[in-house]
Order: C-alpha cells, then structure tokens, then sequence
C-alpha cells in the first residue's frame, strides 16, 4: 500500500490483543486508499462490503479486511450506517471508533498512534468510549453489548462514565438485528469473566431488549452465584436453559436466530439434562447421547448440583462401551432375515434395536455367532 503512496496502519481489535499479547484475530487494516485504488494495488481482491468502503485483500494465502478511513457521521436507527463518508486522515477514522482501547493504529514498523490514550486504558483495564458514550452508543447500540462482551473476554471494568451512558442507552438495543447481539452473546459466553459480562447486561438493563430475557433479571442475577467460567460458551447457554426452564426450549433458542444445527443440539442435550436428574447416566443412556452430549449435560449438572464435574468418569465409561453407534454392530438386517427366513419388516427395526441394547450392556458380545445364539437362547429364531 504504501509504496503506491499510500498510508495504512494496523486498526482495532488486532492492536488491542498485540499489545494485550492475546492471540489476534481477524486483522483489520485502515488505509487512506479508496477502495478502488485498494483494488487496483493487490492482484487478489473481493469486495466483501465495498459500499462500507472495505475490501478483502488475499495476500500470500492470508486475508486481510482493508478499510478506507471512514466516518459514519450520518447514523440511521441507532444502527451502523448504510452509507459512509470517507476521509484523508487516521485521526478522524479513529474518532468514530467504539473504544479507546479499539481506537489504536499500528504501522508497519510497530510505532503506536494512539490519539486517545488506548494504552493507558488498557493498562487501567478499563472499557471506556472514545469521547462521549451516548453519542458512540447511539450511532450503534450494539456497542454497549460489545461492552458487556470484552469486560467477559479481557476481565476489565467499565469506566463509570461509559457505565452510565449504557444504563440510558440500554433501550438503542432494540433497533439491533438478532444475529449481531447473538454474535455477541456467544462472545460473552466464551470469555473467562462471563459472570461480570452477565452482569453489565443485567445493571445496565439490556436485558430487557435481548430475546427470551425480557424480565429475567432475577434468573440470570441466580446465575450469577455459580461460577460459571467452569462451563464453555455451550454449555453456559445450555445452563441459561436449565434456569429459564422455556416450556419449547427449541423456540426459545430460534429466538435467538442460531442456527438449526445448534439448536437441535442444545435443545437435545437439555433434554438429556432432565432425564439424568431423575437417573443417572447409565451404559445405554451414554451411548444413545454420546460423548459430547453427555459432558456438556454432565458440566452443568454438576455446577448446578454444587457437587465436582464427573467428565472424566463419564468419558471412560464411553470409551469401554463395546460399540459407539448402531453402524459398528457386528450384524445387520441381513443376517436377521437370513436367519429367520423371512422378509423384512417392522419386526427387524425391533429386533435390531433390542440386539444393539444388549449389545451395549453386555449381556450379549458383539459377534456374529454370539449374537445369533443369544437370539436363539431367547426363543426369538
Ligand atoms: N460496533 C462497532 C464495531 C467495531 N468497531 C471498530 O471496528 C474494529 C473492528 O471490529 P470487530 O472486528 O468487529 O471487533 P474487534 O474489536 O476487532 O474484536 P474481535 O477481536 O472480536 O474481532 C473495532 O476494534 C472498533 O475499532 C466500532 O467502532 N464499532
Ligand atoms: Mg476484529
């Protein structure tokens, strides 16, 4: 970039975690390059958001976000602005940035710009807005989420005046679309200091405009008082669950706009949650739940039962089971209707599934001839 005569610099996030030495992420990079002339620097371009003035560059297997120094002056809804206003210098690109410990640039030879004293922020570990807080969190309410989700993340504090701003902007956050407050959430989740990520949510009353926790404030304030950096992003969401106890936990999570997948899973292992109150795990549960399931469901049991996680003990047990799915039985219905002489039915679904249960407890070793003769010791040949 800069030998075409070009200024660009490292921005945001990358900065924060070099200087913090966490493991960087995405790196964004700022330029006063439009994105035309991005483009025609780098060989290997695509325009991922070219109307917001940035451009992916792939260079040497890598991609790198390159941005045009920007301002969003003319913000609509409290949302980030459809339409963006370019301009010549870092300063003002930096100004329109969240937070002073975001506001950094970097240059190719390492030396820091840091107009608003990111650096003493991050030493501070505090979270405070470039310049006033209501005007950062009106131009995008997301921001006061993204509050709550680096105080999780980095285990830093609020700066009393950013705290204060996000108590009278908490309702902005209704304008923000589902999916980027659950991108949020899922950070929050993840992050070591959950507990006081939650509780920025909670104090600053942004609960009320996040789906499914619209007066839950005592529930969550609960969730609190576990100590909940024990659980994954997962199984925190998992345990939201087994709080709020939704009468459809399926809709409930679709509220949250997360995907199929996701749901299906947490839904199902909420269910396995439930069922393991009442009996334990025991060789065929483990096997019809797997592994996974069965530690995420295991995990916030034992949290919510105050008592030391079992995950070991259950992954053992998993591990001995004589077969980890019904494909690694030693028969299939073809050997059923051999045997019995007959064609195939529903009576074979019933057969196999009582054969593959006696197989996972044991009473029965998974062969072929051992199978064939507990069958004909039951009488079912
Ligand atoms: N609502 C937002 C989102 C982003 N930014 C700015 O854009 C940078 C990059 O945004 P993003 O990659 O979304 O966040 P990061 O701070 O980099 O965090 P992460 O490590 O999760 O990527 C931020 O550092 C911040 O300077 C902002 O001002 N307001
Ligand atoms: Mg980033």
């Amino acid at each position: 970039m800069e030998k075409a005569g070009f200024d660009a610099y490292y921005v945001g996030g990358a900065v924060r975690d070099f200087l913090l030495n966490r493991p960087i992420g995405d790196v964004d990079i700022a330029t006063s390059a439009l994105p035309e002339e991005v483009k025609s620097v780098f060989p290997k371009t695509v325009d991922v958001g070219i109307e917001h003035g940035t451009v992916l560059v792939i260079w040497r297997g890598d991609g790198y976000e390159i941005t045009t120094f920007r301002t969003e002056s003319d913000y609509k809804d409290f949302r980030r602005p459809e339409k963006v206003a370019f301009v010549r210098t870092l300063e003002e690109d930096l100004k329109r940035r969240d937070f002073t410990i975001n506001a950094m640039a970097m240059d190719r030879h390492g030396a820091i710009i840091d107009p608003f004293d990111g650096k003493t922020a991050l030493q501070l570990r505090q979270i405070q807005t470039v310049g006033e807080a209501r005007e950062r969190f009106s131009e995008d309410a997301l921001r006061m989420m993204r509050a709550a989700r680096f105080v999780s993340q980095l285990g830093f504090q609020l700066h009393p005046k950013t705290e204060e701003a996000l108590s009278r902007c908490a309702h902005l956050l209704q304008h923000i679309a589902v999916e980027r407050k659950l991108m949020e959430m899922d950070k929050l989740l993840a992050g070591k200091e959950v507990t006081a990520g939650l509780r920025v949510l909670v104090n600053g009353g942004l609960l009320a405009y996040l789906p499914g926790l619209t007066g839950k404030e005592q529930l969550i304030d609960q969730m609190l008082s576990y100590d909940l950096s024990r659980l994954t992003a997962r199984q925190n969401w998992l345990f939201l669950l087994v709080l709020l106890a939704p009468d459809q936990p399926g809709d409930w999570l679709k509220e949250w706009r997360m995907p199929a997948k996701k749901i299906k899973y947490l839904a199902g292992t909420y269910e396995w949650f439930l069922k393991v109150q009442e009996v334990d795990w025991s060789a065929f549960s483990l096997y019809e739940a797997g592994i996974e399931r069965a530690a995420d469901a295991e995990a916030v049991s034992a949290l919510y039962a105050g008592r030391p996680p079992r995950a070991e003990e259950l992954k053992r047990q998993h591990e001995a089971l004589p077969i980890k799915n019904r494909k690694e039985l030693a028969i299939t219905g073809k050997e059923l209707k051999e045997w019995k002489h007959e064609t195939g039915g529903p009576w074979m679904k019933q057969y196999l599934e009582m054969i593959e249960r006696a197989v996972v407890q044991k009473k029965v070793e998974n062969r072929k001839d051992k199978i064939k003769e507990w069958l004909e010791a039951c009488n079912l040949l």
